[in-house]
């Protein structure tokens, strides 16, 4: 059917949908970034706590950390006086600094506390009611102008921006929405994916990308499709790694061996998804097959059976090596 025999209404949600696929590949360099002076944080686990260290250490801004779990709050803090006193004795950083970058550190139980923030990054488990709720909690809570970053590894942004709001078509809080997917140690890995979901604003994006670069990372971006950038590169290959070795091609330290060594990465990728956690590999796995419909996602057999062994890598003390 030729465009010009469309009705109007038609042409009108074409045009609408053009400027909206458009605005998932942001060009944010046409847009201004807001200054953030201050960031909230949601979850201080393992990312949640690197980040929140991170921002107040390089980005030298406050930082509201905010937890449901207080043991969550303790252990994380004595974990960041842990990183901070090492900086200090491997000359990386003076102890004043140190000191203020602590002192931004500012922990509580109460979502509440986050009615002041100029962006929030939600870290919290990779559970969509939980993530969804949070967001719906955020939109009231925080500033009308307040970037709200998820760091989901795998849950689509654009239903996390949809969670903002009981009416689609307001987007005052969804256009806020993106993701920010630090890599783990966040302290360690320069690299961040910055995901834009199909409501996000280009100020917002511009922002975003503004604040990681000043918390010393080299940010990338991507539009929200099932694994982003890096999982979708990433796991294939570690899959097709399992694939190699359950079809006898290779055996373990071989083929270890010959990405290592051949392509001058730390590990190969086998002890790497031992190190990611082989039930993580596989839950990003089934995301890519299941939201992508193409066999070629579809996770190796090996791979399933040593999750369904409880054999998850590192943290089992048994994966494809022995720990
Ligand atoms: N661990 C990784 O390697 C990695 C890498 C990239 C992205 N991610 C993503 O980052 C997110 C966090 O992962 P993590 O490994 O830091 O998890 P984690 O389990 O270490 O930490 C989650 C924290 O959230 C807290 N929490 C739970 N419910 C809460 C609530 N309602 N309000 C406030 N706090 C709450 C918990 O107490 C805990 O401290 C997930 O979405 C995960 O997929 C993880």
């Amino acid at each position: 059917m030729s465009l010009p025999r469309l009705t109007h209404g038609v042409r009108q949600a074409l045009r609408t949908q053009r400027r909206t696929f458009s605005s998932t590949l942001l060009r944010p360099a046409e847009a201004q970034a807001a200054e953030v002076k201050s960031l909230g944080v949601v979850g201080a686990g393992q990312m949640g706590l690197g980040i929140a260290l991170v921002a107040a250490r390089s980005a030298g801004v406050p930082v509201t950390l905010v937890d449901s779990n207080q043991a969550s709050l303790d252990k994380g803090l004595k974990f960041a006086d842990t990183l901070l006193a090492k900086d200090v004795s491997k000359s990386r950083m003076r102890q004043d600094d140190a000191d203020k970058a602590r002192a931004f550190l500012r922990p509580t139980t109460r979502m509440e506390d986050l009615d002041r923030v100029d962006m929030v990054i939600e870290a919290v488990p990779e559970i969509l009611s939980l993530k969804t709720s949070i967001f719906a909690q955020l939109a009231q809570i925080c500033p009308s102008h307040a970037v709200l970053a998820t760091n989901t590894s795998s849950l689509s942004i654009t239903t996390l921006a949809a969670s903002t709001t009981k009416d689609p078509n307001d987007m005052s809080a969804s256009s806020r929405v993106l993701s920010t997917h630090f890599m783990n140690p966040v302290p360690i890995q320069k690299g961040v994916e910055i995901i834009s979901a199909l409501q996000t604003s280009p100020a917002i994006l511009a922002t975003a990308l503004e604040f990681c670069r000043r918390m010393g990372k080299v940010p990338s971006t991507s539009a929200d499709t099932p694994g982003f950038l890096a999982n979708r590169i990433l796991m294939p290959y570690i899959n097709e790694a399992i694939i190699c070795l359950e079809s006898g091609i290779g055996d373990r330290d071989s083929i270890d061996a010959i990405m290592k060594n051949g392509t001058n990465v730390p590990m190969g990728p086998l002890q790497l998804a031992d190190f990611i956690g082989l039930d993580t590999c596989l839950s990003i796995m089934k995301v890519l097959h299941e939201g992508l419909g193409d066999s070629k996602y579809r996770p190796a057999v090996r791979l399933r059976s040593m999750v369904e062994a409880g054999w998850l890598g590192k943290k089992s003390g048994r994966g494809f090596y022995e720990y």
